[in-house]
Parts: structure tokens; C-alpha cells; sequence
């Protein structure tokens, strides 16, 4: 955490020989740790003497996991984490590490966690739980809760390919139990997790893995065939390959990042479908503009990831406060620049996986009142709640990631 490194770039980096299982409970316990971490910190603290190093720390925080949340015995918990003291050269805090964790156990059952504070107890900075109180108002401990829940897996159907209902039956006959979504028509969620490659109709493109929340995008922008498109921030393509399974379109996908462009057009390639990919920053438009204007704009924006904790709970402990504002301002820009490439008569949806007002409706607001041919579209949907203006996602709501969604049209010339 100390190099803002994503927990997903860290497990990349595991032994590319360690086994399927062993792969699984090391990101168990990594996505655990880091879901909980300032309740486990706050039941290590009071039996530690002096200050561990990082390394016992991050061990012991392990083993109190293994005993606070997961379903291990709890012998054998405290006997894997000593004999990792062990395999980790921490040779000589193996007798600590035992007596923390048997302390524990013993000392488990008496803890009152009501006394703890409000941080603490969901696990969150105290500025993330201030945040998601001034803008979530009495629904905030749900919120906060949620983001701790393990998020279900999402699938989406290849219209090209298959409809969802024959997407949901040959994943049946493969013994894999789906349900649709009821406000996503693309969208369906297993029962369990599986891995890609044990889903039938993966690598041939029929499915995809997509949050149900995600998938809503690709409706609002309501792309017809033979429009000129715009995935503005589209890497690593989730959105892209959607609207392009919706129709024939003619698209632009830009991303600042090429590596994970290269994501992209290995989705792309997957799903069977193609665009023009091209590596810029979309808020400068003389460098990428060839002054087409488009007819529909995907602005899917950098932003906080609040809404999306639940998948990488390494966003509560790498976000800063002042990234709030930085990723406001960056929003506003990217708006400004792109509403000139948007034709008149034309359409941009904003979207974002935040669910702070800051990135949300507070950016729309202000564009909108700087904006003199800008419109908002009110979405008429049955998800989410309406802001002033877009609606809002909580996490878990419907199943969905957090989101915020606005719609916005250019007048006509
Ligand atoms: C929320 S992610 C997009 C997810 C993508 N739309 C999808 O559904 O797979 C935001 C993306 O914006 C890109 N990005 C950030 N700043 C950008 C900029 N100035 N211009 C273009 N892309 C940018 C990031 O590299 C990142 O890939």
C-alpha cells in the first residue's frame, strides 16, 4: 500500500507456478484484509508491545483475518501463521505471533464491537465515512456496509451472438446456475463465482464478465447503426465491446493508457467486433480531433472508484482526500473538451463508478450552468435513485456496483 500499487497489479506478480487453490486463498486473504483493515488493526494494536515491522504486521493482520472472518479452523489458523513466521525468516517472532493469535481466540468471544468507532468498525477512513454521510444521508451505514460484501458475478450476453436466454441455457448445461437481471436486459448473475476461462461461450466471445450496473451505459447511449461514436476513457474495453454488440456503429475508443488499450482490443477481438483505438488524452482534442463530430459520446471518467469498493478494497486505503477534487476538476475538463466534438442533436453520458456527489451530480450541475447548448435527457429507468440531475447507484443496490449516470444533449444548430 506504501507504493499506491492497485491490489491487482501486487497478485499479478504471484509465482506464475503457484496452484489455482493456492492463488484463490492468497487473494482471499489479501481482499480480506484489506475489506477489514482498520478493525484488524484496531484488535492488533493493544496486544503489540513496540511497533512490528511491515512484515509481521501484514502476517499478523493475516492470521487475525483467518480467525475474525474466515471459515478456517481456527487451530489451524493460528498453526499456518506461525509456520509462515517461519517461512518468512521471522524465525524468532513465531512465539509472539502464537500468543497474539491464541490470545485472540480466547479474548474473541467477550469483544463488544459497538464500541468502536464508526471508522473502525466498517473499515473505512474517517474522511471516506464523512463523505458517504453528507451524501448519502440516513442510508450511509448501508452504503459503508455494502462496500464490505463480496460482489456477485455478472455476465453479459452477446446480442450478435445469442440472446440472454440462450446464454443463461447453454451456461446450464454446463451445470452453471444463472439468473437474469431484472433492469439490465443484457445482464445475468451466477449463483457462484467461476473463473473465465471454465465459462462456456467466454473465449468465443457469447458472454462477457461485466458488472449489471456497468452494462446500463451502453442502453443510454442508445448508439443507432452507422453511428459516429465516441468511447472517450473506454480501456479496458468492457463498455466498448457492449456498444459495439448493440450495433453497427463506426467507433472511436481512446484511453491515455496504452497497456491497457491493449486490454481493449484483446476484448474486442473476443467479442468479434472492431474499432479505431487510438492512445490519447481525450480533453485535448487537437491532438486526436479530426473534426468529425460525433453522434453519440461514452465518457466514462476517471474517478474515485468509490462506487466499486467491494471489488477492490485497496481503493479505501490508496484514495487521498484531495483525490476527490483532483478527480472533479479532471472530470469538468474532460467535459468541457469533448463537448466539442459532441455534433448538434447529439449525445454524451457522463458516467462514473463514484458514488460521491463531488464526481457525480455536482460535476453536472456545473456544466450545465457553464454550458449554454448543453440539455439534460432525464433517465427514465427503474433503477437507482433520480438526482437533481442523473441518478445514482448505491453499491449493492440491485445487485450493481455504485454508479452515477447523467444524459446530456446538444441542441440542435
Ligand atoms: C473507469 S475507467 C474506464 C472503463 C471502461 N470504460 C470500461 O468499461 O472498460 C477510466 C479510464 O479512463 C482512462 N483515462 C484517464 N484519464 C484519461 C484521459 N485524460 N483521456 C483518456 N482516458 C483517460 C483510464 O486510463 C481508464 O482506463
Amino acid at each position: 500500500m506504501n507504493d499506491r500499487r492497485s491490489l491487482d497489479a501486487a497478485l499479478a506478480e504471484l509465482p506464475a507456478d503457484m496452484s489455482g487453490a493456492d492463488r484463490a486463498l492468497v487473494s482471499a486473504l489479501a481482499y480480506g484484509v484489506l475489506r477489514d483493515y482498520r478493525r484488524l488493526e484496531a484488535l492488533l494494536a493493544p496486544k503489540l508491545s513496540r511497533k512490528p515491522q511491515p512484515l509481521l504486521r501484514a502476517l499478523l493482520l493475516v492470521g487475525l483475518l483467518q480467525l475474525e472472518a474466515m471459515r478456517i479452523p481456527p487451530h489451524a489458523a493460528v498453526h499456518a501463521t506461525v509456520s509462515a513466521a517461519a517461512m518468512l525468516k521471522l524465525g524468532r517472532a513465531r512465539g509472539m505471533v502464537n500468543a497474539i493469535l491464541r490470545g485472540h481466540q480466547r479474548d474473541a468471544a467477550a469483544a463488544d464491537s459497538s464500541e468502536l468507532a464508526v471508522g473502525v468498525r466498517y473499515g473505512y477512513p474517517d474522511w471516506v465515512v464523512r463523505m458517504i454521510e453528507a451524501d448519502w444521508g440516513s442510508l450511509w451505514p448501508a452504503v459503508l456496509a455494502a462496500g464490505n460484501r463480496p460482489a456477485p458475478m455478472h455476465l453479459r450476453a452477446n446480442a450478435r451472438q445469442c440472446s440472454r436466454h440462450t446464454a443463461m441455457q447453454r451456461l446450464a448445461e454446463a451445470g452453471i446456475a444463472s439468473q437474469a437481471v431484472r433492469v439490465c436486459d443484457s445482464a445475468l448473475t451466477l449463483d457462484s463465482a467461476i473463473s473465465a476461462r471454465d465459462l462456456p461461450g467466454f473465449a468465443s466471445g457469447e458472454i462477457s464478465i461485466q458488472d449489471a450496473g456497468a452494462q446500463l451505459a451502453a442502453g443510454l447511449v442508445a448508439a443507432q447503426a452507422g453511428d459516429h461514436v465516441l468511447d472517450a476513457c473506454a480501456a479496458p474495453g468492457n463498455k466498448s465491446a457492449h456498444l459495439l454488440e448493440r450495433a453497427d456503429i463506426d467507433l472511436l475508443a481512446l484511453d491515455i493508457d496504452a497497456t491497457r488499450l491493449e486490454t481493449l482490443n484483446e476484448t474486442l477481438q473476443r467479442v468479434g467486433t472492431t474499432a479505431r483505438v487510438q492512445v490519447a488524452d481525450a480533453g485535448d482534442i487537437e491532438h486526436w480531433w479530426d473534426g468529425r463530430a460525433f453522434d453519440r459520446i461514452l465518457l466514462d471518467a476517471p474517478c474515485s472508484g468509490t462506487g466499486v469498493i467491494r471489488r477492490h478494497p485497496d481503493i479505501k486505503w490508496l484514495r487521498r482526500p484531495d483525490d476527490i477534487a483532483a478527480a472533479a476538476k479532471r472530470q469538468n475538463a474532460l467535459l468541457d473538451g469533448l463537448w466539442r466534438t459532441l455534433a448538434p442533436g447529439g449525445r454524451l453520458v457522463y458516467a462514473t463508478c463514484s458514488i460521491l456527489r463531488a464526481e457525480g451530480v455536482d460535476v453536472i450541475d456545473a456544466f450545465l450552468a457553464r454550458t449554454d447548448d448543453a440539455r439534460e435527457q432525464v433517465i427514465d429507468a427503474h433503477w437507482g435513485f433520480a438526482e437533481r440531475y442523473g441518478r445514482r447507484i448505491a453499491p449493492g443496490m440491485h445487485g450493481f456496483d455504485g454508479f452515477y449516470y447523467a444524459v446530456l444533449e446538444r441542441d440542435a444548430a
